[in-house]
């Protein structure tokens, strides 16, 4: 399905702001404000298309505050749309999780140093070529962005299909202080014991139908 500028979507989004965040981009986000909840904790997933891994998240953790961030307006609206969609399904109202319309880039400028309890990255894109390697959500400065909005020993998870990215993002974790590597596998579908917390993502599904081995690491902030 080909998502760009979809035209419903703008008009869409203002309908139904209350489940967005918005960012003036001079002062940082106050976490506290954003939601009625305000004690729980909050946790991220950077690039999360059209949400079905942070719906499914937000709906089984109802102590636990979700934000997805997408850097495609019209993924957010899709996302979102879904979202409503299986929460009314299930008689429930969506207290629980925002989406954020932004770029991983300016993280740092969104939230507060320490703010942020838990962060998903999930099948970003890979970036093949040499000359692109930074543009990787685990490159080095990406990983300093996390580990400065991160909780003091907070849980960064990250899973992909593509072996070249994830053999990447162990070595950069390998040289960053900020992190120590405290799970990894190259096929989640064979640790039965890690499959049973598993929430598959959109991407995940369609590559573990097609036969694809999942990779995943867990690290943690390590100050
Ligand atoms: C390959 S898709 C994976 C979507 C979803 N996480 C999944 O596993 O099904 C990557 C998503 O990350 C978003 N993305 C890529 N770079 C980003 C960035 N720098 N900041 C925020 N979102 C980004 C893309 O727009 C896309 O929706």
């Amino acid at each position: 399905m080909r998502l760009r500028n979809k035209p419903w979507v703008k008009e869409y989004l203002e309908k139904n702001d209350k489940y967005l965040i918005s960012w003036d981009k001079e002062t940082k986000i106050n976490l506290s404000d954003l939601f009625n909840n305000k004690k729980q904790p909050v946790h991220l997933e950077i690039g999360c298309g059209k949400g079905n891994f942070i719906t499914n998240h937000a709906l089984k953790e109802s102590d636990i505050n979700f934000i997805g961030m997408e850097k495609e307006e019209t993924v957010v609206g899709v996302a979102l749309k879904k979202t409503l969609a299986e929460f009314e399904q299930r008689n429930k109202e969506v207290t629980n999780l925002k989406y954020f319309n932004d770029f991983a880039e300016d993280l740092s400028d969104i939230f507060a140093p320490s703010s942020i309890d838990k962060i998903y990255l999930n099948f970003s894109d890979p970036w093949p070529k040499a000359r692109h390697s930074k543009k990787r959500l685990t490159y080095r400065t990406f990983l300093d962005i996390y580990a400065n909005i991160i909780k003091s020993h907070g849980i960064l998870e990250f899973k992909t299909d593509n072996d070249g990215l994830f053999a990447f993002s162990l070595e950069e974790i390998a040289e960053n202080k900020n992190w120590e590597l405290i799970y990894q596998t190259t096929d989640l579908y064979s640790d039965i014991e890690a499959l049973k917390n598993n929430i598959p993502t959109e991407y995940e599904t369609k590559f573990h139908t097609a036969g694809k081995n999942i990779n995943k690491l867990i690290i943690k902030k390590t100050f």
